[in-house]
């Protein structure tokens, strides 16, 4: 068996995959708790991830029923950005920054106009990095706690860090690492004179972990963790990845003409590229993918938290929410969210608050406002679309993932709000999937069996097509009109987006 672990924003998910039967044998997830303040912190305890991994994972092997010593690799994937710090002795100083932390906007500023703007970032690094990139948040570290800045000893990123506690060892991976902002996104290399922007005596650099190839082991689990685990002796632990990169093995999202969209914390849209794609826009993310080669990406940061901030204003569960905003129907009755709760990445607008607007009388209902969270939050994702697709993506079908995939009405939306025929794969939990298969690719890749990760996912990754949703032609007319509503709003509203 294979054990597939992804540490997600809001909670921790785990699969046990079953290789000879191709199918998921248990399932676990635990949630987790999260610092937030109004200046854009957004930080998590990384004991807060293993305790809910190891929750997840008792609940998952009691689902499948098996024991631990069935299990041969783990892969993990993780949140993408987020800074982990170890010091010189191994101990991590503080909580770690998350990807959607805002409160270096400032710094991230700062280095992109250090390093010749987009021009000069693109020219370096292959990319421009964004707020919540790990890069600022060094910066920001140094300007506000020195004292922990000049403890640094390791820099680690999410599932890296879970890679650490789970062997001892440190190493980091080209695609996740691609996400840094500092790393060369086209020769797959650190770029550690970034660093020396922010540390010119080379102590960032000497801080950066070993890299791997996606289908590596990090080593095996620690002894006393395997007992613990209740684990066999030598059990794998793959290179992992971000969840992005291990949602697209997880969707079988490995080569050129397949568009994964995945409805999380994040709204992250993705394909797969040979060669590093030709970008349209600065904001199209050229990251690499955890299968050797390229995964542009688009990520806006708000998307399930809205609902669930609407949602909660009213106190609604999910089911009532679904309700509301279907009695609504389309466009919302005139009212348009621009959902940037907690300052945006795509459009870039890390330090903008969210609107509502076209209210009157008659729409001012519950209804209508979880009706424009879902449209609100799914038309930023029709313009990253856009963007993708200017960049020479083709995009015939959206394999949908994440937790809002779940929504019957959320899969119709984004089927018709983007004009594309939407369908899911049978296991949810896409990126805990594609850790698993990665699992299964570095094992076979040990074992020397020359076994292919695309022949690794033609067996385990299948779509439902129950779940598929064609878009209907007259509703994808209303909804141009609701978005260029939506793209007029934003545009007078913040001109430089
Ligand atoms: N049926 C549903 N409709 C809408 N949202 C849902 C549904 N089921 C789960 N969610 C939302 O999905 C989110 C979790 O998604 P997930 O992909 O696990 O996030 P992450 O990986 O960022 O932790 C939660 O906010 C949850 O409320
Ligand atoms: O920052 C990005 C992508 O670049 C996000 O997609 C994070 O990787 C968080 O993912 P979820 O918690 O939404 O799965």
């Amino acid at each position: 068996m294979y054990l597939g672990v992804d540490c997600g924003t809001q909670g921790t998910k785990v699969v046990i995959l079953d290789p000879e039967q191709a199918r998921i044998r248990g399932e676990g997830q635990a949630a987790h708790e999260l610092i937030s303040a109004a200046n854009g912190r957004r930080e998590q305890r990384v004991e807060w991830w293993t305790h809910a991994f190891r929750q997840a994972y008792r609940q998952a092997l009691d689902r499948a029923g098996i024991d631990g010593r069935a299990i041969r690799a783990i892969g993990v994937s993780g949140q993408q950005h987020g800074m982990v710090l170890l010091d010189r002795a191994g101990a991590v100083i503080r909580p770690a920054k998350l990807w959607c932390d805002t409160e270096s906007a400032a710094q991230n500023a700062q280095l992109v106009a250090q390093l010749g703007g987009e021009a000069g970032c693109l020219e370096r690094l292959g990319l421009v990095p964004a707020t919540g990139y790990t890069l600022s948040k060094l910066l920001w570290l140094k300007q506000h706690e020195p004292e922990a800045f000049g403890r640094i000893g390791t820099i680690l990123l999410p599932h890296d860090y879970l890679n650490y506690w789970l062997t001892g060892e440190c190493a980091a991976e080209r695609g996740d690492a691609s996400g840094t902002g500092y790393f060369d996104v086209r020769t797959r290399r650190w770029a550690p004179e970034v660093l020396a922007l922010i540390a010119p005596d080379g102590r960032l650099e000497r801080a950066l972990p070993r890299l791997l190839r996606a289908e590596e082991p990090v080593a095996t689990v620690r002894p006393a963790l395997a007992r613990e685990l209740g684990l066999a002796e030598g059990v794998l632990v793959a290179s992992g990845g971000g969840d992005n990169m291990m949602g697209a093995i997880g969707t079988g999202n490995i080569a050129d003409g397949i568009v994964t969209l995945s409805l999380g914390t994040s709204g992250a849209l993705y394909a797969c590229t040979e060669r590093p794609p030709v970008l349209s826009s600065p904001l199209v993310a050229p990251f690499c993918s955890s299968s050797n080669a390229w995964l542009p990406l688009i990520c806006t940061m708000n998307l399930t938290g809205v609902v669930h901030q609407v949602r909660t204003l009213f106190g609604y569960d999910l089911e009532r929410f679904q309700q509301e905003a279907d009695r609504a129907g389309i466009g919302a009755g005139g009212i348009t969210l621009l959902p940037f709760l907690n300052g945006e990445r795509v459009p870039a607008l890390p330090r903008a608050s969210g609107s509502l607007l076209g209210l009157n009388t008659q729409n001012l209902t519950p209804a209508n406002l979880c009706r424009a969270a879902l449209e609100g939050t799914t038309f930023g994702l029709r313009h990253g679309l856009d963007l993708l697709r200017a960049s020479g993506i083709r995009c015939d079908s959206i394999r949908l993932i994440g937790g809002g995939a779940r929504s019957p009405l959320w899969r119709r939306l984004v089927a018709e709000i983007l004009d594309t025929q939407v369908v899911c794969p049978r296991v949810g939990e896409a990126a805990a999937l594609g850790a698993a298969i990665q699992a299964a690719w570095c094992e076979q890749h040990q074992r020397g069996t020359g076994v292919s990760l695309a022949e690794l996912c033609g067996r385990f990754v299948a779509l439902d097509p129950d779940s598929a949703v064609t878009p209907e032609a007259g509703a994808v007319a209303r909804y141009r009109d609701a978005y260029q509503r939506y793209r007029r709003h934003l545009n007078q509203l913040h001109p430089d987006a």
